[in-house]
C-alpha cells in the first residue's frame, strides 16, 4: 500500500511525498479501514491540502481497501533539517548552477525598459516548460519584478501583491506557474517601491541568495529575467553565471539600437555568450489588411549585426515578435498568450524563438569540456 503513494508528488518540491520522508506509519485493518500518517514540511504547509486530497485517492485505489483515514502532522526539526540536506545535496550550502552542471542558465537583457523583455521571458519560459522541459524563471528585474503578474502568481489575499514562496528552514520552495518555478524579488517584498532602492551589494547578495537558497531541484533551463540595461543586477548575475547565455530583447526602433548593443556588451565582458537577439513590438497587421508599422523596422537585424562584428559566429536575431493585443492581455491576466491563444502571430513567434532557442542546444563558452591532456 505504501507503494502507491509514489504517485502523490509534492506540488511544490515536486518529487514524490515516499522520496521526501513524509509518509510515516501505514495499515490497513481486516475489514480494508486503512490509515495513512502524513508529515508535511511546516504548519500551514500551502499544499497541505492537495497532498491530503492525492494521498485519500492513492490509497482508494488500492485492493480491499473500504476506507482511508489520513492522520497529518509536522516534521520535527531534524526531518526537516534532514529533508534539506537531501534535496540540496549534503554539505554546506552552494550555488547549482556552476558552468558544469546540465542545466542551461539564459539571461535575459534589453537596453531600454518597456521593449517586452519579462513578456517574452514569461512566455519563452511556459513554452519551454510546455515541451516537457524543467524550467525555472528567476525574475531579477529590481525595478519592475512583472514576472509574477505575468504568469498569475498574484496573492489572492493581497491584490497586487504576488505570493509568498514557502520557506523549509532556509530553503525557499518557488511557487509554480503553468509548470514554470519562479522565483521573484516582488515575492519578498511587502513594498514594492522598497528593492528599488537597494544597492550594488544588497542586490548581489540576493541574487546570490535566489540562486543558492532557493529549491529548483534538476532543471533543463534556468531563465533570469535582467532589469533593463547595464546596472549592478547584470553585472552581479555576469559575475556568478559567467557561463550564462544572453538574449537581448529590443524594438525595431533604430534609436533603441546603440543601448541593446550595449547590453550585450556588458555581457560579454563578463564572459557570457550572446546567443541572439529578439525583436520585440515589430509590424502587426490590422483588421483592414494594412500593416503598421507602430515602431518603425530593422532594430533587431541592426541589434544582432553590431553584436556580430568581431565575432567568429554571427549573432541571429532569433525571432521578431509583433505588437499584439493578444499578447498584452494574457500579460494582464497571467495566462501568457502561447497557452491561451497560440495561434496568435505573437505567439507564433515565441514558438518559433522557442525552437531556435532547443535547437540551438547548449553553448559551451565557459564550461569545462572534461578533456584530459596527456
Ligand atoms: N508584442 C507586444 N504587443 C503588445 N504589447 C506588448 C508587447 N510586448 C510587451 N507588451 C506590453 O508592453 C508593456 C511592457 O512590457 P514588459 O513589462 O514585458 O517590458 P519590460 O521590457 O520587461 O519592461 P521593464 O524591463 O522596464 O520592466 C506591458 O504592458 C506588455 O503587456
Amino acid at each position: 500500500m505504501r507503494r502507491s503513494l509514489d504517485a502523490v508528488i509534492d506540488p511544490e518540491i515536486r518529487r514524490p511525498i515516499t522520496e521526501l520522508d513524509m509518509v510515516g506509519d501505514v495499515s490497513v485493518d481486516a475489514d480494508g479501514a486503512a490509515q495513512v500518517d502524513i508529515r508535511l514540511t511546516i504548519v500551514g504547509c500551502p499544499a497541505a491540502r492537495t497532498i491530503e486530497r492525492d494521498v485519500r485517492e492513492a490509497i482508494a485505489r488500492v485492493d480491499g481497501v473500504t476506507s482511508t483515514s489520513v492522520d497529518v502532522g509536522v516534521m520535527s526539526r531534524e526531518q526537516r533539517a534532514a529533508l534539506t540536506e537531501r534535496l540540496r545535496g549534503p554539505g554546506k550550502r552552494r550555488m547549482p548552477f556552476t558552468a558544469d552542471s546540465l542545466t542551461r542558465v539564459i539571461a535575459v537583457t534589453s537596453g531600454k525598459g518597456g521593449v517586452g523583455k519579462s513578456t517574452v521571458t514569461a512566455n519563452l519560459a511556459v513554452s519551454l516548460a510546455a515541451r516537457g522541459l524543467a524550467v525555472g524563471l528567476v525574475d531579477a528585474d529590481v525595478h519592475g519584478f512583472s514576472i509574477p503578474g505575468l504568469l498569475g502568481l498574484d496573492d489572492p489575499e493581497r491584490p497586487g501583491r504576488a505570493v509568498r514562496p514557502t520557506r523549509v528552514d532556509d530553503m525557499i520552495l518557488p511557487p509554480v506557474a503553468h509548470g514554470v518555478k519562479v522565483i521573484s524579488i516582488g515575492m519578498f517584498v511587502d513594498d514594492p517601491a522598497t528593492a528599488v532602492a537597494w544597492r550594488g551589494p544588497m542586490l548581489h547578495r540576493t541574487i546570490d541568495q535566489f540562486l543558492t537558497d532557493v529549491y529548483f531541484g534538476d532543471l533543463d533551463v534556468l531563465l533570469l529575467d535582467l532589469p533593463p540595461g547595464t546596472g549592478d543586477v547584470a553585472i552581479s548575475v555576469g559575475q556568478i553565471l559567467p557561463h550564462a547565455e544572453v538574449i537581448v530583447v529590443t524594438t525595431p526602433q533604430a534609436a533603441a539600437a546603440d543601448v541593446a548593443e550595449r547590453s550585450g556588451t556588458v555581457a560579454r565582458q563578463t564572459g557570457q555568450h550572446v546567443i541572439g537577439v529578439v525583436e520585440n513590438m515589430g509590424a502587426f497587421v490590422a483588421p483592414d489588411g494594412t500593416v503598421v508599422e507602430m515602431f518603425g523596422s530593422g532594430g533587431g537585424a541592426d541589434v544582432a549585426e553590431r553584436l556580430s562584428r568581431g565575432q567568429e559566429a554571427a549573432v541571429p536575431l532569433l525571432a521578431s515578435i509583433p505588437l499584439s493585443v493578444d499578447l498584452r492581455r494574457g500579460g494582464d491576466l497571467g495566462i501568457p498568450v502561447v497557452l491561451d491563444r497560440p495561434d496568435d502571430p505573437a505567439a507564433r513567434a515565441i514558438t518559433a524563438l522557442t525552437d531556435a532557442v532547443m535547437s540551438r542546444g547548449r553553448g559551451l563558452a565557459g564550461r569545462p569540456l572534461g578533456v584530459n591532456v596527456v
